[in-house]
């Protein structure tokens, strides 16, 4: 039986039509306790569900649904190092990452928390050699810009964090000049490599499988600068300019990265999943090793929430669950990630990549294609920003949209009054916004007068997610929480959310399109010609 033919499923659907012609305005003015019931808060985050639609029974219900595709045995899977992964056949255990170093894991007989911490404490090394100038270029110089080239999830998640934490830094640290390059058409190099004095520059190349084309076209043309600059032969620059993150140390050598200059992690940390590994690298070099480890405890505190609080409680359970219940009970197919918090502007590329990727899928677990639907199209962008740009479309437009609000309570402390005014500032239109999505113009006292065209018809359902404040610790376990919320939902979908078959394609074809630029053979399409042709013409005419 496929999961939407199932009892707990069934019953959602039920309950989902009685509750149809009910607005989030009624469900307000009948439930004054409705926020005290609705919101829950663990590790630094408060999630308030109290403006989805849903009563007390729709939890119930949720969590029946759970509980019947048996979760809690399933997040013990996760953390124990199961082959939850299936179509790769390993186990996917990014917790592990940030569990300290006196619990053990033993995989295949071998305490892997070791390998972990020998790992972290050979990064911490390079980062305070890097931090104390005794790291050198091929004059001497000692590194003032690294730049980490990455892709996916070897870029965004530093990058993002690096933006997050800027704030974060140790007295005893050096100020590095930190930069990402991820486009493989090199625009973003190409205007880097202007900037930089290639001396005092080190690369991280950071890659999970080091064969992404895009991170060793763009490492390609930052050796080929050096060498350039320095005159010097390959090996040297290598030696003194890059260090190799990856899974795939042979790789990297093979590209000429030294052993010395590798840091390693492993097959079983998910590509997206990674920033906890020595993918972080960057991380630890902007806000300081110190800072990082709180990172790493962050995370490690939801982690513990997740896998020890009772589903009722637990806020990547309910996270995740409320978003079943909008994507297979309400139909709302678009998911907008709102941060009033400019330094989270990456986060919804992030979480793109994290939700999109990892459950973006058609199939079950056992290759059966599903009648329902799965993983939402999700964006998003700062918020006051995105204000004056999409929200426009969530109060008046025609789609159904969930949102997720995320603010922190307290900024700017020990700053001055008019910095904390513009905080205030901030959270004053995050709540308005998701107070007006959720109850439209009921909120005015005769709305009801307006033209249709300055209406605003609410029952939009979001999500308000609080951190206390946006420090290292909470930020961690914000991201574990949404990484566990997409584990979750894909329990209940019955799909594996730690591979990405669905981009393997695309890369083959490119590699085959390669040659069709100068030497068009083989037949494609007319689309794909025609395209090719018009490159060609325009080549030809400014006789490049
Ligand atoms: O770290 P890498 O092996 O270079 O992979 C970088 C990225 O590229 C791939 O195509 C995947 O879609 C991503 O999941 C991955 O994060």
């Amino acid at each position: 039986m496929t999961v939407d033919q199932s009892p707990a499923w069934l019953a959602l659907k039920s309950h989902a039509q009685s509750l149809s012609n009910k607005h989030l305005k009624e469900m307000f003015a009948e439930d004054p306790q409705r926020f005290a019931k609705l919101s829950f808060s663990a590790a630094h985050c408060l999630a308030d569900f109290s403006k989805q639609r849903i009563t007390d029974d729709t939890l119930q219900l949720l969590i029946g649904l759970a509980e019947q595709q048996q979760l809690p045995q399933k997040i013990e899977a996760l953390f124990t190092g199961e082959h939850v992964n299936t179509s790769e056949n390993r186990p996917a255990l990014h917790t592990a990452l940030r569990q300290p170093k006196e619990t053990p894991l033993v995989l295949q007989g071998v305490d892997i928390s070791k390998e972990i911490h020998c790992s972290l404490e050979r990064m911490e090394a390079l980062v305070e050699q890097i931090h104390n100038g005794q790291w050198r270029g091929y004059d001497g110089s000692p590194i003032k810009t690294v730049v980490n080239i990455g892709v996916g999830g070897s870029d965004l998640g530093p990058l993002m964090t690096c933006r997050a934490l800027n704030l974060f830094t140790t007295d005893d640290i050096r100020d590095i000049e930190l930069h990402f390059v991820s486009s493989m058409d090199g625009s973003q190099l190409a205007r880097l490599l202007n900037q930089i004095d290639p001396a005092s520059t080190l690369f991280i190349v950071s890659s999970k499988s080091f064969s992404t084309i895009d991170t060793l076209a763009n490492s390609n043309t930052a050796r080929e600068w050096l060498v350039n600059a320095s005159g010097l032969p390959v090996e040297l620059i290598s030696q003194h300019h890059f260090i190799g993150v990856t899974a795939s140390p042979a790789k990297a050598t093979e590209w000429g990265i030294p052993e010395k200059n590798q840091l390693h992690f492993w097959d079983w940390t998910g590509g997206r999943y990674s920033m906890w590994s020595a993918i972080g690298m960057a991380i630890a070099l902007q806000t300081g090793n110190q800072n990082f480890r709180r990172f790493l405890a962050g995370a490690n505190l939801m982690d513990t929430h997740f896998r020890t609080a009772p589903l009722t409680s637990n806020l990547p359970v309910l996270l995740a669950m409320v978003g079943i219940w909008n994507i297979n009970f309400l139909n709302i197919h678009a998911h907008a990630i709102l941060p009033y918090d400019g330094r989270l502007e990456h986060l919804p590329a992030y979480l793109e990549q994290l939700e999109m990727e990892s459950n973006g899928k058609c199939v079950t677990l056992t290759g059966e294609k599903l009648n329902y639907a799965t993983c939402p199209i999700l964006w998003g962008e700062v918020g006051p920003n995105a204000q004056h740009a999409f929200y426009q479309l969530l109060h008046q437009g025609t789609e159904s949209v969930m949102c997720d609000f995320i603010a922190p309570a307290l900024r700017y402390q020990g700053h001055g009054d008019e910095l904390k005014a513009q905080h205030q500032l901030a959270l004053a239109n995050c709540l308005a916004q998701s107070r007006l999505l959720a109850l439209g113009d009921s909120v005015l006292e005769d709305a009801a007068n307006a033209p249709s065209h300055k209406r605003y018809r609410g029952n939009q359902p979001s999500t308000t997610i609080m951190i206390d404040e946006l420090t290292p610790e909470s930020f961690g376990a914000l991201i574990a929480m949404y990484e566990h919320k997409v584990y979750v939902q894909s329990v209940i979908w019955e799909i594996n959310p730690f591979d990405q078959w669905g981009v393997e394609l695309g890369k083959q074809v490119a590699t085959s399109l390669l040659d069709q630029f100068s030497n068009p053979t083989t037949t494609t399409d007319s689309s794909t010609e025609g395209l090719i042709r018009f490159v060609q013409q325009q080549r030809q005419e400014a006789g490049s």
